[in-house]
């Protein structure tokens, strides 16, 4: 079977050259990297806007461009939605007239309404249908903005950092609803962003972007813990990625205990439902190693494993490895010093001992 997403272009801009390939089948494929690596000229390719001068671009089985057979599908019949960083909505037309707007780009026998409902319901924008743009809030705004794009039943979704002009209050309240649309609607969506965080939280298949160019990409949590991520320039830190199910609140200390495959983990937050899941991200540089069961130190979290895999040092001398704590893979970031004094090794047993973590639960 073909992927979802199969893109190999090289186009040039200027003194800037686009040189990239890779393959996804993820419902949400995230493009990060650092400003000006081409990742809006990669969106702009896939789209339609930028026709490259040699490559292809297929989309789950659509061949949209093939230079070698001159094959050019031109934007407006891409069925691609797009959702920019503003909402670019319409200020003269209601909430209602510009859900609908993208509807005109659709061919006629599916233009009857009929998603409008599930859209609302999707997006939680039912209420706001008579307002006009002006008086709504950035979240608001980007949320209607997401529901023009699907009403115009895309093959694929284009979000070119949805998130990067609200506030962090407003990322919150944002992101579920992304979440939702990747898991609920049968619609890929390619993804760009230069927040780890979001990356973390939102994709399923990460893509990195450099100069031009992809330098891994994978399911999101191999990518993430990659130990040659520190070495790729732009990449986001190398870093653990686990599922997660809340299990208990201690309210005297305000800790929400967390089961994962790796061990139990405590977070100094409240409010998370009984049974609900979510991912948790560690940060390599906030693993520390030791070689026996700890006593008498503030970190609430440690969990057995044995290192897997030692990393290169880099030229700062840090090291970074792998610990398989009961198949799940822990990242930790050590001086090359440590990895001496403790005598490392792969098969080492060891102690990770997890100074912070970080959940994406709003
Ligand atoms: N039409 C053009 N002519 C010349 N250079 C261009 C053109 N379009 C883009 N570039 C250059 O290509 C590079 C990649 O730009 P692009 O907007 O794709 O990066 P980006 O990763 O999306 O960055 P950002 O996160 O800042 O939006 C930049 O150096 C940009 O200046």
């Amino acid at each position: 079977m073909s992927p979802l997403l199969d893109i190999a272009v090289e186009h040039k801009l200027g003194s800037f050259t686009l040189d990239a390939s890779f393959t996804s089948d993820g419902r949400l494929t995230a493009l990060f990297g650092r400003s000006g690596s081409g990742k809006t000229s990669l969106v702009n390719v896939i789209g339609g806007l930028i026709r490259p001068q040699v490559g292809h671009v297929i989309v789950d089985g659509q061949v949209l461009v093939d230079t070698r057979r001159g094959i050019f599908v031109p934007k407006h019949r891409r069925r691609i939605g797009y959702v920019f960083q503003e909402a670019r909505l319409f200020p003269h037309l209601t909430v209602r007239q510009n859900l609908l707007f993208g509807r005109w780009f659709t061919p006629k026998a599916e233009t009857d309404g009929k998603d409008l409902p599930a859209v609302l319901d999707l997006l939680g924008i039912g209420h706001l249908l008579d307002r006009r743009p002006t008086g709504l809030s950035g979240g608001e705004k980007q949320r209607v903005a997401i529901g023009r794009a699907l009403l115009a039943r895309p093959r694929l979704l284009l979000m070119d950092e949805p998130l990067a002009s609200l506030d962090e209050a407003r990322k919150a309240e944002i992101l579920p609803y992304i979440e939702r649309l990747r898991d609920e609607m049968a619609i890929p969506i390619v993804y760009v962003s230069h927040s780890a965080a979001e990356v973390a939280r939102l994709a399923t298949t990460l893509a990195i972007v450099d100069q031009g160019a992809i330098k891994a990409c994978g399911p999101t949590a191999e990518v993430m813990s990659r130990l040659d991520m520190a070495r790729l320039p732009g990449a986001p830190e190398a870093s653990s990625l686990l599922e997660a199910k809340v299990i208990g609140f201690d309210a005297e200390y305000g800790l929400t205990r967390l089961e994962t495959r790796a061990g139990t983990l405590q977070v100094a937050r409240a409010g998370l439902a009984l049974g609900s899941t979510l991912r948790v991200r560690i940060l390599a540089s906030d693993v520390m190693v030791s070689l026996s069961p700890l006593d008498g130190i503030s970190a609430l979290n440690v969990l057995a494993g044995t290192v897997a895999e030692i990393g290169e040092r880099s030229e700062a001398g840090a090291v970074d490895l792998r610990i398989d704590c009961n198949g799940e893979m822990i990242v930790a970031r050590l001086t090359a010093k440590s990895v001496a004094a403790l005598a490392l090794k792969s098969g080492s047993p060891v102690y990770a001992v997890i100074k912070s973590v970080s959940i994406d639960a709003p």
